[in-house]
């Protein structure tokens, strides 16, 4: 540094580097008329650095306006007798500044020598007091002449410089030697609580508290979080008891059925596949157990009987497992018109937990579906000559399979995923049957008929067709739960979810609806979302170990989770996007919805 910069002395050729800077018209420019002025400051401070004067921005800003007092002061002084120089040493300097600057309107009334204010105050206590440790009580120079809030002695005390109040009232001659400060004759305000406080002391005082309020902030934290896991505890202990009590209820139950249900002539359907008792399950005869569900809504006991099920089957998050053996999850479709619905299905499959998803679809539907996410592991061999063989190569690794997302309805796509879906029957992987793949259903029943692993998940109009086909007559809706259950005998008792306002699932012996909240909202995909989810919620629930899935059969599980997180996810979407939400906003909700559903 060029120059001694200790304490609160400021050289005269500091004082001058300091008044050409702010001297400059860019400083003032950022001075006038702008009340916060501690950025400008830092700013003629830097510059001063620049010119090896180490300086604070508040010690520039207390000696401008030290100097500005003088001046002020000096000018008053020199109406009457012109020795203005003998108390402000850098009169000429300031006027050259305060002139240009009064130039442009900013003119303080030269008789209160408490106006030279302005830029300089903001940082002021208010009551015009400064900081202790900021104010200016030397000069290095004689003949300048310094301001304090103190009464001050006048270093060239033969001229007396009368000042006036701002009121305008004279001082008395008497006092021309010393004379009290602006504030001192102006009745002062009231000094803040902190004003005898330093700058540093108060930022020390203020991160002192900020340290304490964060330190509580981590106490409290803990505690809640604590408490938090006691509650946890208490819950996750009270469903291993509810389970138990349902896994006895459900045995009571299958057994009863199958002795004292209602003949089966009430729910049979008329019409029925030739081939459909081969496989029909003991439970033909069915007894139909209704279960409404509706989060907050009217039947809190049936919300609590069945989302522990499903958070039964769902697998711990645990470091000791390797990548895949969450699920790895196969779609079957996507073609030229159709790449969103395999994407929202795969996508929805990973998020949900899977760890591998992959897309088998027709070549120039890949590049695509892949530009959509780097996540999923995208196959073009649908429409390829050995389809077939290409995603049997992949059948031993994966884990569920959903066909139907945007396959389309090419009779060589479709027969392709027919082939798929029999090689996949051989290998017992659960299989969600969904879209154009209810289609190849309804056209060919017999290529799902009976798989007990196969889920099919219909809208109405797909369940439509898909029951005219098997009952040959027109679907019946004044009981559309019954007519799902008829609907799932027929195909061999396999699940089918009719989605709809209400969810309904069916294996043919029982049924549920899934009630839960969603919103009126429908837009394309919100199917491939259920069914995607649906592909890993399958392979959890047919993978479990243990009474609970087998209480109910693991295929409603599945399909009550994945329904129930569809419409927590379309719920909380619609909360957020209203009228303009979309499946990919669905899509953004399913951590948390699941969360909120089965982790919390
Ligand atoms: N972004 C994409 O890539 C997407 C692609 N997708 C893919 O599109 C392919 C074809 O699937 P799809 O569902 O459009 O065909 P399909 O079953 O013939 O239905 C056609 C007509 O049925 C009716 N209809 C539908 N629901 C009904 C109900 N609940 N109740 C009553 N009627 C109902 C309705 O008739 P409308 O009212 O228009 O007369 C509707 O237009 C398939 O591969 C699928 O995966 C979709 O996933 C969406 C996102
Ligand atoms: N009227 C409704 N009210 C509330 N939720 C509904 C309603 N209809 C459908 N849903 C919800 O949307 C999910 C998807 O059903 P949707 O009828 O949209 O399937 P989809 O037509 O096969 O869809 P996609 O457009 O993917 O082909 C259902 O599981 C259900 O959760």
């Amino acid at each position: 540094m060029l120059a001694n910069t200790r304490g609160f002395l400021w050289s005269d050729v500091e004082t001058r580097a300091l008044l050409h800077i702010w001297g400059e018209q860019d400083v003032q420019t950022a001075l006038d008329g702008n009340f916060r002025n501690s950025h400008v400051y830092r700013d003629v401070a830097g510059r001063l650095g620049e010119m090896g004067f180490d300086r604070t921005p508040e010690q520039c800003r207390i000696r401008v306006k030290s100097l500005k007092r003088q001046y002020y002061q000096a000018k008053e002084g020199s109406r009457r007798n012109g020795h203005y120089h003998r108390v402000c040493k850098f009169y000429d300097e300031m006027e050259r500044i305060l002139s240009g600057r009064r130039s442009h309107g900013d003119a303080p009334d030269p008789s209160d020598v408490s106006a030279p204010v302005g830029d300089e105050d903001e940082d002021e206590e208010e009551g015009g007091a400064q900081k202790p440790g900021l104010k200016e009580p030397y000069t290095d120079s004689a003949g300048e002449c310094s301001f304090t809030q103190q009464p001050v002695k006048l270093e060239y005390s033969s001229f007396p410089i009368p000042a006036s109040t701002s009121n305008g009232a004279a001082l008395s001659q008497s006092s021309a030697q010393t004379f009290s400060s602006p504030s001192a004759s102006r009745p002062r305000r009231t000094k803040k609580r902190y004003s005898n406080l330093s700058l540093d002391k108060l930022m020390e005082r203020l991160l002192e508290q900020s340290t304490v309020a964060e330190e509580n902030f981590y106490k409290h934290e803990e505690q809640r979080l604590q408490l938090e896991d006691r509650r946890r505890e208490a819950e996750h202990a009270r469903e291993l008891q509810m389970l138990q009590v349902l896994g006895q209820m459900f045995s009571g139950i299958s057994s009863h059925s199958t002795s004292t249900a209602a003949p089966p002539t009430q729910t049979c359907p008329p019409h029925s596949l030739p081939h459909r008792h081969e496989q029909a399950p003991p439970s033909a005869r069915p007894l139909v157990i209704e279960r409404s569900f509706s989060l907050g809504g009217s039947a809190p006991r049936n919300m609590d009987s069945l989302l522990p099920l499903v958070r039964s089957i769902i697998p711990p998050l645990t470091p000791r497992k390797h990548k895949g053996q969450d699920g790895r999850i196969g779609i079957i479709g996507g073609c030229q018109e159709y790449t969103g619905a395999p994407y929202f299905a795969a996508i929805s499959a990973l998020k949900v937990g899977a760890d591998l998803s992959h897309v088998f679809c027709t070549k120039d539907a890949a590049t695509v579906i892949k530009s959509y996410s780097p996540e999923l592991i995208v196959h073009p061999v649908l429409d390829s000559a050995d389809a077939v063989q290409e995603v049997d190569k992949w059948l031993p690794r994966l884990h569920s399979l959903v066909v139907g997302p945007g396959l389309g309805r090419d009779d060589k796509l479709l027969r392709t995923a027919k082939d798929i879906v029999e090689k996949s029957k051989a290998r017992g992987i659960p299989i969600v049957i969904d879209a154009d793949g209810l289609w190849l259903v309804a056209q060919q029943p017999s290529v799902i008929h009976g798989y007990q692993k196969a889920i099919l998940t219909p809208n109405f109009m797909e369940f439509s067709r898909l029951y005219e086909a098997t009952h040959r007559k027109p679907v019946e809706t004044s009981d559309i739960g019954q007519t799902a259950l008829q609907l799932s005998m027929a195909m061999g008792n396999l699940t089918v979810v009719l989605k709809g306002a209400e969810d309904i699932i069916t294996n043919g012996s029982s049924v549920i609806v899934c009630s839960h909240e969603g919103s009126s909202r429908r837009c394309g995909g919100q199917g491939d979302l259920l069914s995607g989810s649906l592909g890993v919620m399958a392979h959890w629930a047919f993978s479990a170990q243990g009474d609970t899935a087998k209480s109910v059969s693991p295929a409603m599980v599945a399909a009550f989770g994945a329904c129930a997180l569809t419409r927590q996810c379309n719920r909380q979407a619609f909360h957020k996007h209203g009228r303009a939400t979309t499946t990919s906003d669905m899509i953004q909700e399913i951590g948390t919805a699941f969360q909120k559903l089965f982790e919390s």
